[in-house]
């Protein structure tokens, strides 16, 4: 009986109280369908379910999920009810409001809760903490993110952009007729490419073991994205089954934690030794962590919260920074004139190809940095994000029931001529040239990195990380998009091309 009158609580209840207070405040929205499956309203709307996974079938956000929402938003305006599953949603597109959900000055706004098989992957890191637990574990992990500590990584990154555009070199120089090179999907390089500057970064000398971990990691973001339920419908008992996929999960789990553990002991006891932490990622981590003081201090985190934090490295670190160089080199294949300015840059503040590439020089690419900028707004890897109202709180004047899902699309508010101008669907990097608060009209537009006390960590790094690898495609080769590339942006978590993107990358000097 306890159970069912909490399931109905949470099914049924909650879900028409939260309704029923936002029509009495006159917000409306889309008519209430009970998704299921192929519902197609339902595949525009979500953001990843089992079938976008297996077969790549749904989710072209520009053709498909834009015009639903611009209809909603001229029937409904900027905020409205819709349904999330089971659950009814507050979409909030309007930026004034969504400042003021980031910025969470009462502590109002809570992540919503990921669910086991998802806290199975990244643990409660700081994508997922909450509260006491957030405070504390980003004050421990800020001091590895601040500038001159990444501008020293930014040689660890160039270094393995060279080995992987390398690659691409000595293919063009192979070729038939002489220096062209096609690259078939240059997003998976990408992928390869960010996960081992984490990889290095993070760990230093035993990247190794650290890019073993990643492959852990992936195989089990695979598993997990595939087992989504696609009705919407929680069975809360069904991730604890001994059944062959949750075994191999927890062996999984058990390998990636077991790695870890190993690599961040021996740095405890190599800094007993006097050795010190190191200077990467980790050892940044570990020694903010480190009892300071005589007085038997502990340490902030424990084991398995540094262990979470690791895992949090790879899953928010690094196929973010892969599309985001994937849609550059799209945009920058599509726009040559803009192509042609970056690689005048390039040549011009970090030298050939004999000049290494430092931090210093890489930070002064300014064209660059607004063509980044640019590729976010348009195709930020994030295209939305969620919120859990943990308490009754007040929103421009709207009172926000406790329960209250909040969905922020991130894309479509990129999007918004009313902040962004009439050239809002365009690729106009000029718009950055003031910098990133004066490229609209409100001063918080771009949410790529999300904005407040919880916006991304690692934006620093994955900015330097793409200037890098841009850079060193730059002052090699002149590229263009092959004529077979589909235009189909897709969300599985994060915005990518779902059929791939083909290129034609043709070396400088021949
Ligand atoms: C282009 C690349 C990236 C994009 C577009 C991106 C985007 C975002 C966004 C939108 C959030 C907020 C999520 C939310 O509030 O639900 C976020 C948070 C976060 N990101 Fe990134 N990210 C990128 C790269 C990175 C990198 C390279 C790292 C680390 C190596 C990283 C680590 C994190 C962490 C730890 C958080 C949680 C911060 C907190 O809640 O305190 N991200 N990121």
């Amino acid at each position: 009986t306890w159970m069912l009158t909490a399931a109905m609580h949470r099914l049924v209840w909650r879900p028409y109280a939260v309704a029923r207070a936002f029509r009495r405040q006159g917000i409306r929205g889309p008519p209430y369908r009970f998704y299921v499956g192929n519902n197609e309203e339902s595949k525009a709307l979500r953001v990843a379910t089992a079938d976008d996974v297996l077969d790549l079938r749904s989710h072209d956000i520009i053709p498909r999920v834009l015009p639903q929402y611009k209809a909603w938003m001229a029937s409904y305006g900027k905020v409205f009810l819709s349904w999330a599953g089971h659950t009814p949603a507050l979409w909030v597109g309007d930026h004034e409001m969504v400042k003021q959900i980031l910025a969470n000055k009462a502590g109002v706004y809570r992540k919503p809760d990921p669910g086991p098989s998802i806290l199975a992957l990244m643990g409660r890191g700081l994508v997922f903490a909450d509260g006491e637990q957030w405070t504390r574990h980003r004050r421990v992990v800020h001091p590895a993110f601040t500038m001159d500590k990444i501008k020293m990584m930014a040689k660890t990154m160039a270094e393995c952009a060279d080995e992987v555009v390398g690659t691409w070199e000595a293919r063009a120089a192979a070729a038939d007729g002489g220096g062209v090179a096609r690259v078939e999907n240059i997003g998976q390089e990408f992928v390869e490419l960010t996960a081992d500057v984490i990889s290095h970064t993070a760990f230093g000398s035993r990247y190794r073991e650290g890019k073993e971990v990643f492959l852990a990691q992936r195989e089990l973001q695979y598993m997990v994205f595939s087992s989504m339920n696609n009705a919407g419908i929680p069975f809360p008992g069904l991730d604890y089954l001994p059944n062959k996929t949750n075994v191999r999960r927890w062996q999984l789990t058990k390998k990636v934690r077991g790695t870890l553990m190993a690599i961040i002991r021996d740095r405890q006891a190599a800094a007993k030794d006097a050795r010190g932490y190191g200077d990467d990622l980790l050892g940044l981590m570990l020694e903010a962590n480190a009892p300071t003081g005589t007085g038997g201090q502990r340490a902030a985190m424990s084991m398995d919260e540094i262990i979470d934090e690791c895992k949090t490295f790879f899953f928010a670190g690094h196929e973010t920074t892969a599309h985001l160089l994937t849609w550059a080199v799209f945009l920058l294949g599509t726009h040559p004139e803009w192509q042609r300015k970056l690689r005048e840059e390039v040549l011009r503040e970090c030298g050939g190809t004999a000049m290494p590439l430092s931090g210093d020089s890489v930070k002064k690419l300014k064209l660059t940095t607004m063509v980044l900028y640019e590729t976010l707004r348009l195709y930020g890897a994030v295209i939305m994000l969620a919120r859990r109202a943990g308490a009754d709180g007040e929103l421009g004047g709207l009172k926000i029931p406790k329960g209250t899902m909040m969905m922020i699309p991130l894309a479509m508010m990129h999007r918004d001529e009313d902040v962004w101008g009439a050239d809002a669907g365009e690729f106009n990097p000029e718009r950055f040239r003031d910098g990133v608060g004066r490229a609209a009209k409100h001063p918080s537009a771009m949410l790529a990195f999300s904005a407040g006390p919880r916006s991304c960590i690692g934006q620093d790094f994955a900015m330097l990380e793409a200037k890098a690898t841009l850079a060193t495609i730059l002052r090699r080769f002149e590229f263009e998009v092959a004529p077979e590339y589909v235009h189909a942006p897709a969300d599985f978590l994060t915005l990518q091309p779902k059929c791939g993107l083909p290129i034609l990358l043709k070396l400088l000097d021949h």
